[in-house]
């Protein structure tokens, strides 16, 4: 048979079809009609016992993006997209790994839920109908469908996507690109396209690996950082705040910024780096506040520098003579506005970190460093504000092992780590000039050499210690002779008077008697 017979008798079928259709249409009467669908619709129920599930990538009247068909997408690049013969590549904004592959229209892939096997297929369709919208929208519309057999409806629909959409979910998180925020000045606030915070990508290769502080104090911190992350169903139990405060303290250079980059590569969170000195008010605080994210960092450093809050409540009186000063004196308080001095009061900062308002968003950390500890007001740094205080101190044998590791690949040395270690318990040294100490100055300088280098300096380093001490010990020593000295003229001075006095006396009396005699 040729061709062209055998589209000739296609042709004849396909009239024939239509044919019967337009009879059955006709003559057909209503009830039977409906009798007859309902009987049509349980026979390809009982062939074709399987339910579909469709999700369009665009949704609502303006046809907005659909979190949920992205979201399903990235669970299912990283579970199955593989197994897909042909392959979509797109470029992921925000993204740690911006290429993502996911499978391509038409594919159709599997996946397994507690034994249940489902079919995944991404489609398109492309209308040909003509809108006059005020969202011009494209012609082609997306979806993705779920596929599965009748029987397990009650599972896939309830547990089988929350599953899919909490995994996706977590991978967007897992893979997605730190930022780091800073706040903007409010001058800024209202200008055109001006957000309260400005973010770069956050990039700081620090972890907890790299950090040198001691194994112990270490594992702390990890672990009460895994109990924090794990924590969500804990605190909605004892009704707190799905949130945790940490005061980093210690000298200068013992790690402190470090430490918080550690935290926030560990954790996974954003870092907004709250700079306290420009936020004019506690509303502009509070306002900051409520535009940060969930999963994130709030970090104010050098808490002690950035505001007068070092015991702010005891220095009421002195605030409130200010205050009348000003009343009396506006150019005064003209002048003060004009220098835009923060008006950020302690109890605001306060109501920060745990008002009602700080319960907007969760699973947050705040950190506050400081150099000086003592000169914090208690209120700021109680427990429960600041759950977490953390000593940053001098660099620790143990400490060192870490930066020797990392900036030398050494883990021992015979002869120079013993040499090390007393020389470090003898003599305070932070962790960044150990570092500054061990790295290499030139590409042909060996690791000996750089142990030999950081020798030295711990020896100068103990020298300066011993003769700062010796020198103090003079110098106390000198104030003492000083003070001794005073005591023992101003001793002799009045010894003096009281012979004057009594010789005086002597004179007078002498003079009396003989008054009295003669
Ligand atoms: N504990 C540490 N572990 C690893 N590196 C450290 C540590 N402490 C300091 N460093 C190194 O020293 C440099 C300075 O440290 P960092 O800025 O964290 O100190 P800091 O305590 O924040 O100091 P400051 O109080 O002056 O802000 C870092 O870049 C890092 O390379
Ligand atoms: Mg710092």
């Amino acid at each position: 048979m040729g061709i062209r017979e055998i589209w000739s008798n296609l042709g004849s079928i396909m009239a024939s079809i239509m044919f019967v259709y337009a009879m059955y249409e006709k003559f057909f009467p209503p009830a039977l009609r409906r009798y007859l669908r309902k009987y049509t619709h349980k026979f390809t129920n009982f062939m074709y016992p399987y339910i579909k599930i469709t999700f369009y990538e665009k949704s609502g009247d303006n046809l907005k993006h659909n979190k949920t068909y992205t979201t399903i997408q990235t669970y299912l690049s990283a579970n199955s997209s593989q197994r897909a013969r042909r392959l979509k590549a797109e470029v992921i904004k925000d993204s740690q790994n911006p290429l993502v592959l996911s499978m391509d229209d038409n594919q159709e892939i599997t996946d397994e839920f507690n034994g249940v096997k489902v079919w995944w297929s991404a489609n398109h369709i492309t209308s040909r109908t003509q809108s006059f919208s005020i969202y011009p929208s494209s012609d082609e519309k997306r979806f993705l469908t779920l596929t599965f057999h009748k029987r397990h409806r009650e599972l896939i629909t309830t547990s089988y996507i929350q599953h899919v959409l909490e995994q996706g979910k977590a991978i967007t998180m897992k893979n997605r690109q730190l930022k780091i925020y800073t706040n903007n000045p409010s001058n800024d606030w209202f200008r055109y396209r001006s957000t309260k915070w400005s973010h770069t990508t956050f990039e700081h290769p620090a972890s907890f690996e790299t950090l040198a502080l001691e194994p112990k104090k270490k594992e702390e911190i990890l672990n009460d950082l895994v109990k924090f992350k794990k924590g969500k169903e804990y605190y909605a139990k004892v009704g707190k705040a799905w949130k945790r405060g940490y005061l980093l303290f210690g000298p200068p250079g013992t790690g402190k910024s470090t430490m918080i980059s550690a935290i926030a590569n560990f954790m996974n969170y954003d870092v907004y780096d709250l700079e306290l000195t420009i936020v004019k008010d506690n509303n502009e605080l509070k306002r900051l506040l409520i535009e940060t994210s969930s999963k994130s960092i709030i970090v104010i450093e050098d808490i002690d520098c950035s505001l007068d809050l070092t015991g702010q409540r005891k220095k009421k009186k002195e605030k409130d003579d200010v205050e009348n000063d000003e009343k009396k004196d506006p150019i005064k308080k003209a002048e003060k506005e004009e220098k835009n001095e923060s008006k950020v009061t302690l109890s605001g900062l306060l109501n920060f970190i745990d008002g009602i308002w700080s319960a907007c968003g969760s699973e947050r950390i705040i950190i506050f460093t400081t150099n000086f500890v003592d000169k914090l007001d208690p209120a700021l740094i109680r427990r429960g504000r600041m759950d977490k205080h953390i000593e940053m101190s001098y660099c620790s044998y143990q400490a060192f092992k870490v930066l020797a590791r990392n900036y030398l690949d050494v883990e021992f040395h015979d002869d120079l780590f013993p040499i090390i270690e007393k020389l470090l318990e003898e003599t305070n040294m932070t962790p960044a000039d150990v570092a500054e100490n061990l790295m290499p100055k030139s590409i042909t300088e060996d690791f000996e050499s750089c142990l030999k280098n950081l020798i030295q300096s711990l020896e100068i380093a103990k020298k300066k210690d011993e003769e700062e001490a010796k020198k103090k010990i003079e110098d106390e020593e000198v104030k003492l002779k000083a003070e001794k000295e005073k005591l023992e003229l101003a001793q002799e001075e009045e010894k003096v008077k009281a012979d004057e006095k009594l010789e005086e006396n002597v004179k007078e009396n002498g003079v009396k008697e003989n008054g009295v005699i003669h």
